[in-house]
């Protein structure tokens, strides 16, 4: 690696490790109550905190409060529900304590969210959890979806070209090193961001049946998701 992408990889893991899910959200999964209408008021927080922690973490990725303001926030808003996906499969691959992983996948399978919108949902979890990522590809994979140039009201798509580039560089060395034996390993990771687009157009749905059923969402969410 030359100097620069040990400072950039440096600055990454450490936006990344410093941004995590507060531990009260997390530890109020563990609470009792299972009715699917407290289950989705705990996903409407979880879903905030995780948005809120999204947005601490892409202004730590180098370079990106030097973007134009109005692509910073079209990057955001066109991130927001892939990159909230991938935090969510980590967090639910990632050896939580004993027993949150089940009681947050049963929150989330009764929390009046379609069984058509379960099912890709939790494969995509699945096929996160068998790329057994290191930290810095969770790291990365997440920078390099938000710096996505193609998103909808992007005014200066080569500013964001270039920044995705050099996490796309640093990726890729870091899937060789990390897994010598596959020389696949860093095209199956991009594969996923392909799974992750088709996820945010069932999200689109869920979040209109939701609204539909009058379920409330945080200021947040409305604002991140134009609901
Ligand atoms: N009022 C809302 C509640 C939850 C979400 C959401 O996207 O939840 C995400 C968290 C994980 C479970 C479903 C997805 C992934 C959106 C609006």
């Amino acid at each position: 690696f030359t100097k620069e992408q040990q400072a950039l990889m440096k600055v990454i893991i450490d936006a990344y490790n410093k941004h995590q899910i507060p531990q009260d959200v997390a530890k109020k999964l563990l609470q009792d109550k299972y009715s699917t209408e407290e289950n989705f008021l705990l996903l409407t927080e979880m879903a905030t905190s995780q948005v809120q922690v999204l947005v601490e973490f892409t202004k730590n990725i180098p370079g990106f409060l030097s973007l134009d303001r109005e692509d910073q926030i079209a990057l955001l808003k066109g991130s927001a529900v892939e990159a909230m996906f991938l935090r969510s499969a980590q967090a639910l691959n990632k050896k939580m304590p004993i027993g949150h992983t089940e009681v947050l996948e049963e929150r989330i399978r009764k929390s009046g969210i379609s069984e058509e919108f379960i099912k890709p949902m939790f494969n995509f979890y699945k096929s996160i959890g068998e790329l057994h990522m290191v930290l810095e590809e969770q790291a990365l994979l997440t920078t390099i979806t938000i710096l996505t140039p193609d998103r909808p009201y992007v005014k200066d798509q080569p500013a964001v070209e270039r920044l995705q580039e050099t996490a796309l560089d640093l990726l890729r060395k870091m899937c060789v090193l990390h897994h010598p034996q596959e020389p696949q390993y860093f095209a199956r990771l991009l594969g996923r961001l392909t799974e992750l687009r088709t996820l945010s157009h069932y999200h689109a749905e869920m979040l209109a049946s939701w609204r539909v059923n009058d379920h409330k969402f945080t200021p947040l969410l409305c604002e991140i998701w134009d609901v």
